[in-house]
C-alpha cells in the first residue's frame, strides 16, 4: 500500500513521515488551509526529501500564474488539484497531476474520472458543502469503483484506527491522511504517523 502523508509544513515532519516508511508528502498551496506553506517553506521542506519520495503540490482552484510560480520555486513530483479544475486547466503545466474528486451522494464517479483522461490517478475525499478537502471527514468506502482502471487514492477522515477496514472495503492503490495523524494542526505527530503507515500496510 503507497501512503501519502500530506499539509506537511516542517522540514522535522517531514524527516519523521520518510523515516516512517511514507511514499509520499503533500504541500498546501491553498491559502484557506492552517496546513498552507509558502513557496520558500516548501523549498526548504524539500531539501530533507530523499529523491525517491515523490513530493506532491496541492492546489485548490488556484490562478495558472500562481502555479507556475511555485512549479519555477520548488521541485515538485506530482501536482494534486483539489478544486473544481477542468481536464484543460490541469493539463497546462505539463506535469503528472493527479485530481481530487469530493464524493458528493449524486457524484457519477466514473463520469468524472472520464472527465480528466491525462490524469494520472483519483483521490477520492468527502463532501463538505463549502470546504475543499482536509475536512477530517470520511464517506461511505463502498462507493469506491472497483472497475475503474484507475490508480485510486483513497482519503478523508483516515486516522491510525481505521485505515486497515478502509484499505480492505475499498482496495485503492494508495492512501492519504492528513488530519488524522496530527498533534494540532499544522503538525503531525511522529507516533500516529508511523502507526497510521503499520496500519495501511497491515
Ligand atoms: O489538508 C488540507 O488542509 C486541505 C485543504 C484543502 C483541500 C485539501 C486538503 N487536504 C486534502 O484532503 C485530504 C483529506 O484530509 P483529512 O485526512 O480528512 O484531514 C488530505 O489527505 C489532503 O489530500
Amino acid at each position: 500500500m503507497q501512503v501519502k502523508i500530506c499539509g506537511i509544513t516542517n522540514s522535522e515532519d517531514a524527516g519523521d513521515a520518510v523515516a516512517a516508511g511514507a511514499d509520499a508528502l503533500g504541500l498546501v498551496f491553498y491559502a484557506g488551509s492552517p496546513r498552507c506553506v509558502t513557496a520558500e517553506q516548501a523549498a526548504a521542506i524539500a531539501k530533507a526529501v530523499p529523491p525517491f519520495v515523490t513530493l506532491v503540490g496541492l492546489f485548490v482552484n488556484a490562478d495558472s500564474a500562481g502555479v507556475e510560480d511555485t512549479l519555477a520555486r520548488v521541485p515538485l513530483n506530482l501536482l494534486q488539484f483539489h478544486g473544481t479544475e477542468s481536464a484543460e486547466y490541469c493539463e497546462q503545466f505539463r506535469r503528472p497531476y493527479i485530481k481530487a474528486l469530493r464524493m458528493k451522494d449524486d457524484l457519477d464517479v466514473l463520469a468524472a474520472m472520464a472527465e480528466h483522461p491525462a490524469a494520472r490517478g483519483f483521490l477520492l475525499d468527502a463532501y463538505r458543502p463549502g470546504v475543499p478537502g482536509g475536512t477530517g471527514e470520511s464517506f461511505d468506502w463502498q462507493r469506491v469503483p472497483q472497475d475503474s482502471g484507475q490508480q485510486i487514492v483513497l482519503a478523508g477522515g483516515l486516522t491510525p484506527g481505521n485505515v486497515a477496514r478502509a484499505v480492505d472495503t475499498a482496495q485503492p492503490q494508495a492512501v492519504d491522511v492528513s488530519g488524522g495523524v496530527e498533534a494540532s494542526p499544522g503538525r503531525k505527530d511522529p507516533q500516529k504517523v508511523a502507526a497510521f503507515i503499520r496500519a495501511a500496510n497491515g
